[in-house]
């Protein structure tokens, strides 16, 4: 198996087939709905809010808001008011199970439910997934995490619409260092060993560090990305503001730190200082410039021409040009 990551693969242009970048769509087809990129807020409470998930769903991006010291149910009624879709996230606890039944009681329901648990390859979340598919039949089910092709496949047949990939690539993780297990390091190339297997879209989550490892991941099979600490650092992130020697910066941490945990058990990740780095409306439009950038190189005009670009592997074992055959 060929074991590469975004920071030691590069993929090859193709004739280019636009006039001018804004010729190439970035939308994307999720769940029911398009979106303007195939990209979404890391579902931490330093990335997103209800504020900043409130301009995301209005302004046609796809997010799902964070499950912690948040009222799912009063959260979900307040988007609806506001005539939004609702995106949230769900453990695989009693009281996860208590949000669900008040979701269909109440008939607010959900349009998509990110079941996110440190090793989603769990009995828990098969149990939890039948249990939303029975009450909520509509509802968009991605569950995670895993990070081999046996989790997907087992996901996908426990009911999931879609399935999130990574287990400890991410900037504030300590998951390989605390266990010795993970995508850290090779998340790349485990994405596309979990996408060969793979029936239903694949989000990738960690590992971002800059705007082309979104194409990457679209071209080793993601449909959607996920994004902590790009998108942690913004004017409006929630993260608290902390001063150093003059700069600013704003505090992002992991969902399994003892800051988002408030006590030290079973922790496997970090907290750090992202230098405060404007808005998140301008990231996100210099975002979906660089990938219609992105598709150009590939000589297309939407999101899956990605797909078709070769690539090398710069370095190591694995070092060569890969040729689409
Ligand atoms: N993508 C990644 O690599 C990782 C992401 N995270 C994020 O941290 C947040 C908290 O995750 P998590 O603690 O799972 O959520 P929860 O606190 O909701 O716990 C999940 C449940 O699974 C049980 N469990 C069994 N094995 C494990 C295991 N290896 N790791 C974690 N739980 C396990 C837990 O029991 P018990 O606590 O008694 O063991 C608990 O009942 C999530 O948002 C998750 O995505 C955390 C770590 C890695
Ligand atoms: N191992 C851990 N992973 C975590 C934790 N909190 C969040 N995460 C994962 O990281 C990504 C974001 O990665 P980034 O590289 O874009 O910053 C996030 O979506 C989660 O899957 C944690 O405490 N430990």
């Amino acid at each position: 198996m060929e074991i590469f990551d975004y920071d030691n693969v590069l993929l090859l242009p193709r004739q280019c087939r636009v006039e001018s970048r804004a010729e190439c769509d970035t939308g994307v087809d999720f769940g029911g709905r398009r979106f303007k990129l195939p990209v979404v807020p890391a579902n931490m409470k330093t990335v997103v809010d209800e504020r900043i998930t409130e301009w995301m769903a209005a302004n046609g991006y796809f997010y799902v808001m964070h499950r912690f010291d948040l009222d799912n149910v009063a959260y979900a009624k307040r988007m609806r008011d506001l005539g939004l879709y609702v995106s949230i996230s769900s453990g695989v606890k009693p009281a996860d199970r208590d949000v669900i039944d008040r979701l269909a009681a109440e008939g607010v329901g959900a349009d998509y439910i990110t079941i996110d648990i440190a090793h989603g390859h769990a009995e828990s979340v098969r149990q939890m997934i039948a249990y939303i598919k029975q009450r909520l039949p509509n509802t968009f089910v991605i569950a995670g995490n895993v990070g081999t092709p046996e989790g997907v496949i087992d996901l996908e047949n426990w009911g999931a619409d879609a399935t999130k990939v990574g287990i400890g690539p991410g900037k504030v993780c300590i998951t390989r260092l605390k266990t010795g297990f993970g995508t850290g390091g090779w998340q790349l190339s485990a994405l596309k060993w979990c996408a060969r297997v793979a029936t239903k879209p694949i989000i990738a989550d960690g590992g971002i560090r800059h705007h082309g490892d979104i194409a990457k991941s679209v071209r080793f099979g993601a449909a959607m990305v996920m994004v902590g600490s790009l998108f942690a650092g913004h004017e409006e992130s929630p993260g608290a503001t902390v001063e150093v020697d003059g700069k600013l910066y704003k505090e992002y941490y992991g969902s399994a730190s003892d800051f988002n945990k408030g006590e030290y058990k079973h922790v496997e990740g970090k907290r750090i200082l992202e230098p405060v780095k404007g808005k998140l409306g301008d990231t996100l439009r210099e975002m979906q410039e660089d990938l219609q950038s992105s598709i150009s190189y590939a000589g297309g005009r939407q999101l899956n021409d990605l797909r078709r670009v070769n690539y090398v592997i710069l370095g190591g074992e694995n070092a060569g040009e890969h040729l689409l055959m």
